[in-house]
């Protein structure tokens, strides 16, 4: 247990060859455990300091104010505490020798313990670390394929540079509509239609402020947003500019969770601050007192991911970060409020999962709207520096009225320039992919191509031409991701990989359909999940399934599936994307997302053919081989 009585505090000069601070530094030593780390630095100049990772992690370097925060006085012989806070040499002595706790060496301004701020520095260089780096929904070898330089490896293996691709999102104040639990394509229609892009944006960094006619303090702000539109980059971005000392200085410990992770611990008791020590182990000396001084901010991003039960009826209070309790009850705790009061909570959702917290809870709605027409051109600027790859690529898309509509999303950005990459600088032949189920097959022919590129598999194929392994391997995925989306899960385990017929090792092999399609989550427990690069890509090979077992007369799979008697072998293919389209619609635990929207589309567009053989023509084969008829599980199929 950590007390400030413990602490034992002079002041020292730094010796000038160690001096990562310009001459007249002066720092601390302390006899306490927090001493065995590098002595906390007090700087008598600010001023911006990128030699050392621990100098670099400090609170943002901000002008010396005149007065002293202490005296008010014109500041004498200034110096600052690494919380940011400038005292005369005098004031602050004199402080720590009066103070009531012999060497507490607390700031007198915020409170922020100077051992604390170490390992507050340490969180933030960690945090760093974590955001700086995306995997934008691919391994690290890069999405762009030859043509973009801007989103290929940057050389560490580790994936993209955030602050290289990001590009700013078009995010708004209040709900376009109460909770909407309609298509997310048809909303992005009606957006577009609309052109609601008309309010005042609120950029990602202000997400906490006030505006002017605002009295009220923000606490807990609740961020939607369809599927891909950029939510958990949002968060990314905040966590990183903060990590980096830009924005929100004001907050002292940043703890970004999502629910993905919360999700592997919802049957255990756990304390809110032993939540913080397993999930961000650099917080592990963060002890409930200290965590009492600091001003904090939760990150929970991807509340429709949550597989937790919050009720915010269950009477239950929590108000001490030592005790235990499910982590459903934590979070609720201190969503109302009752546990941490003064910490400021950023929950993130898609939207027909929001209306989990209840309205009386939350002081500011946003919504992330996605890319506007001027954005969606930055975007591909940034991914292609070839001016006339980026020509062609922006006109292809202008050409498409379904295409231009679905890049006010994201990642549909990201898939568009992966696919439209590799087919204008390889040597393909034939049409560039107009709807998004071409977008998608293609998507996923161009990872199949490129793992058998990277394993020099085979003879080279076509991109239209998938062998028959291929083929199983993505109908098992698609199995896999179909039977799981049903269940509403997104997180899957050795075992159910094997279950559908996919063996890990043989899956690793496989890189790339399972590096490329998959991603190893980071291991908590010692235990490795994976999930689909992203939930777009699980519905859309879930509708793969679907449509396989539709047109291989896998009747017992499509009739569980729809819930549907009237359903038989003679039933139309468009009588059955009808149902299908019907039963997404209404499914209230999973809106669909892009791929289940297909038939919100003209009929005419939808070509699931690609991966699948068409319809006629397996059902035909399936009236030559009756035997098919027979199998009851989608598993022989594949
Ligand atoms: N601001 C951005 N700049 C560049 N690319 C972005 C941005 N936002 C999102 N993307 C792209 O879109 C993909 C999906 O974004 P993200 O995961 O943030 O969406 P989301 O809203 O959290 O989706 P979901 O609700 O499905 O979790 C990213 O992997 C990235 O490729």
């Amino acid at each position: 247990m950590f007390h400030l009585s413990d602490l034992k505090m002079s002041v020292c000069v730094e010796e000038e060859e160690d001096r990562a601070e310009p001459p007249g530094s002066i720092c601390l030593s302390m006899n306490s455990d927090w001493s065995k780390q590098d002595p906390p630095v007090f700087s008598s100049e600010p001023g911006p300091s990128d030699t050392k990772e621990r100098k670099r992690s400090h609170v943002s370097v901000k002008k010396q104010p005149t007065c002293c925060v202490w005296c008010q006085d014109v500041l004498k012989d200034p110096v600052s505490t690494s919380c940011g806070h400038w005292f005369c040499r005098r004031c602050i002595t004199s402080y720590w020798d009066q103070s009531a706790s012999p060497g507490d060496s607390s700031c007198p301004q915020c409170g922020v313990n100077v051992g604390l701020q170490e390992v507050l520095d340490e969180h933030k260089i960690s945090l760093r670390r974590r955001c700086e780096h995306v995997t934008e929904g691919s391994d690290g070898t890069g999405s762009g394929g030859t043509g973009s330089d801007g989103t290929g490896s940057d050389g560490t293996g580790s994936g993209t540079l955030l602050n290289r691709i990001y590009t700013e999102l078009y995010i708004t104040e209040g709900q376009s509509e109460e909770v909407n639990t309609q298509h997310e394509v048809r909303q992005l229609e009606t957006a577009y239609k609309k052109k609601t892009f008309s309010e005042t944006p609120i950029r990602c960094c202000d997400i906490f402020k006030a505006s002017p006619d605002q009295q009220r303090r923000i606490r807990v702000v609740l961020t939607n947003g369809v599927a891909g539109v950029g939510k958990t980059f949002s968060v990314q971005k905040f966590t990183l500019d903060w990590a980096e000392g830009s924005e929100n200085q004001d907050v002292s410990l940043l703890v970004l969770l999502s629910f993905r992770e919360l999700n592997l611990i919802r049957d255990e008791q756990y304390s809110l601050l032993r939540l913080l020590h397993v999930f961000h182990p650099t917080l592990q000396k963060v002890t409930a007192e200290k965590l009492a001084v600091c001003k904090l901010l939760f990150i929970f991003d991807g509340l429709d991911e949550s597989r937790l039960s919050l009720d915010f009826n269950n009477h239950e209070v929590v108000s001490d970060v030592t005790q235990k309790s499910s982590v459903s009850v934590l979070l609720t705790n201190l969503i109302q409020g009752k546990l941490l009061p003064s910490a400021l909570v950023w929950i993130t959702s898609r939207p027909a999962a929001a209306n989990q917290i209840p309205p009386s809870c939350v002081d500011r709605v946003t919504e992330v709207r996605g890319f506007t027409d001027v954005q969606k051109e930055e975007y591909f600027r940034r991914r292609f520096s070839d001016e006339d790859l980026y020509s062609r690529i922006i006109s292809h898309i202008k050409t498409s009225r379904s295409l231009h509509i679905m890049c006010l999303i994201p990642v549909f950005c990201w898939i568009t320039a992966t696919v439209l990459d590799h087919m204008l600088t390889t040597d393909q032949r034939g049409e560039l992919p107009k709807t998004l189920t071409d977008m998608y097959s293609h998507f996923l022919l161009v990872q199949t191509k490129r793992k058998k590129q990277k394993y020099h598999e085979g003879r080279e194929t076509s991109p239209q031409e998938l062998t028959e392994a291929d083929r199983e391997v993505l109908l098992k995925l698609g199995r896999l991701a179909f039977e799981h989306l049903e269940t509403g899960n997104i997180m899957f385990y050795q075992e159910d990989l094997e279950r559908c017929g996919l063996n890990v090792t043989e899956a690793s092999v496989y890189s790339g359909v399972c590096t490329e399609i998959f991603r190893r989550e980071s291991v908590i427990f010692q235990k490795t999940v994976y999930c689909f690069v992203h939930l777009s890509v699980q519905e859309f090979l879930a509708a793969v399934y679907m449509f396989h077992c539709y047109t291989n007369w896998n009747t017992k799979v499509v009739k569980d599936f729809l819930r549907d008697l009237r359903y038989n072998s003679d039933t139309s293919l468009d009588d059955f994307l009808r149902r299908a389209m019907v039963k997404s619609l209404d499914s209230k635990k999973w809106p669909p997302g892009p791929v289940c929207s297909l038939p919100s589309w003209p009929l005419s567009e939808v070509q699931p053919e690609t991966l699948s053989r068409p319809a006629g023509s397996d059902r035909q084969q399936a009236r030559n081989h009756p035997e098919s008829h027979q199998q009851p599980e989608g598993d022989e199929q594949c």
